[in-house]
This record gives structure tokens, sequence and C-alpha cells, in this order.
């Protein structure tokens, strides 16, 4: 079944919490046609389900932590191998989310092509999520969860965008600008791919 994902392309998309990867990968699939997968949008489909295993995702969740890799690489995999058919490539978006999960991306399904940096200042990321929080029903958009996603980013996420920087393919982007300002310099990444 893998077989499928052979010489599919494969964007990393990577970014502290409220950054904009949700926002600009949108505008990516307008424009290109590649198949968005959000590893939040998958494990929250699972929440919204009402599974016992999406009960045991949301309480962890709602902590700001990060859930099991097992578990998301097995959705992100599957939702890859449904879109093969008919996918170009793929963004992956909040995957990696340390660098251990790159590495067993790798492993079972591929290398990435290009590492979308989305890089926004943390009183940034802040206030957006505070915004956000209020129509998105998010049970992470609060304050006290907010706090502890941000420091698992600096943590454990950073990390994974100096993993790759030595194979040239990080490409970062100021996230600070308008969206569709942003949205020009993710573009020239993409245009810049083989
Ligand atoms: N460049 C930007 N300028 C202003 N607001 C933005 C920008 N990018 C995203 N936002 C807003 O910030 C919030 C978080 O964006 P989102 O795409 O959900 O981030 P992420 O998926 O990285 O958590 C959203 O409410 C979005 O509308
Ligand atoms: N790759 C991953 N590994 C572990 N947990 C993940 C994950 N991706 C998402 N989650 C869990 C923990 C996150 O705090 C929560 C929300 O993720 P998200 O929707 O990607 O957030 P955001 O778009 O605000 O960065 O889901
Ligand atoms: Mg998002």
């Amino acid at each position: 079944m893998a077989d499928k994902l052979k010489d599919k392309k494969i964007i990393f998309v990577v970014g502290g919490p409220g950054s904009g990867k949700g926002t600009q990968c949108e505008k990516v699939v307008a424009k290109y046609g590649y198949t968005h997968l959000s590893s939040g949008d998958l494990l929250r489909a699972e929440v919204a389900s009402g599974s016992e295993r999406g009960k045991q995702l949301q309480a962890i969740m709602q902590k700001g932590e990060l859930v099991p890799l097992d578990t998301v690489l097995d959705m992100i995999k599957d939702a890859m191998i449904a879109k093969a058919d008919t996918s170009k490539g793929y963004l992956i978006d909040g995957y990696p989310r340390e660098v251990k999960q790159g590495e067993e991306f790798e492993k079972k399904i591929g290398a990435p092509s290009l590492l979308l940096y989305i890089d926004a200042k943390g009183e940034t990321m802040v206030k957006r999520l505070m915004k956000r929080g209020e129509t998105s029903g998010r049970a992470d958009d609060n304050e006290e969860t907010i706090k502890k996603r941000l420091d698992l980013y600096y943590k454990a996420t950073e990390p994974v965008i100096a993993h790759y920087e030595s194979r040239g393919i990080v490409r970062k982007i100021d996230s600070e600008p308008p969206v569709d300002e942003v949205f020009k310099h993710v573009a020239a990444a993409i245009d810049g791919l083989k």
C-alpha cells in the first residue's frame, strides 16, 4: 500500500501554534492543488467521532501535550494513501513536532523535498490564538494551554528545523506581515521545487 506514496512530493509545514500554518496551507491548496493534511485536524476529527480513542486524545490535547507518535503517524499515512490516486503532493501541517516524528515518517513514508518554516514572534502567536479562541471552539485555544503549547514548541519542535537545515530544504518564512504578503514568499518557495 505504501508503494502508492513513492515519488510523491512531500512538504513539511512547521511553525509554532498560531503562526499561520493552516492559513498558508489553504492558500497553497487553492493555487497548487496540493493535498493539505493537518495532524491537528485529523486528531480533532477523531475526537469529534466520539470514539474511545478520541476521548483519550481530547484529554491530551486539552493539556497542550503531544499525542503518541504512532497514533498521529498512522492517521497521516492512512489519509495520504486515501488521496494517493489524485494527489500531486502533500502538505504535512503540524508534523513533525519533534525530531523523532520526522525520522519515523521518513522510515514509513518518505523524505520531504521542502520544509516551510512559518515563523512568528511568541507574542504574535499568543495574540492570534487568543483571537482565534473567540470563535474556534478549540479546547486548547485558552491562555493556560497556549502557554504550554508555546513552551513545548520551543523545546521539542524548533530542533526539528535545525535537523533538516543541513539538508538544505528549509525555507524560513516571516509570518508577521499580512496573509497575502506571507503567501508570496510561500509561493516562491514552492515554485523553487523541481
Ligand atoms: N499573516 C497573518 N496575519 C494576521 N493574522 C494571521 C496571519 N496568519 C494567520 N493569522 C491568523 O492567526 C490565527 C492562527 O492561524 P492558523 O493558520 O490557524 O495557525 P496555525 O495553524 O499555525 O495554528 C488565525 O486566526 C489566522 O486567521
Ligand atoms: N504531530 C503531532 N504529534 C503529536 N501531537 C500532535 C501532533 N499534531 C497535533 N497534535 C496534537 C497536540 C496539539 O497541541 C494539538 C493541536 O495541534 P494543531 O491543530 O496542529 O495546532 P496549531 O495548528 O495551533 O499549531 O493536537
Ligand atoms: Mg493549524
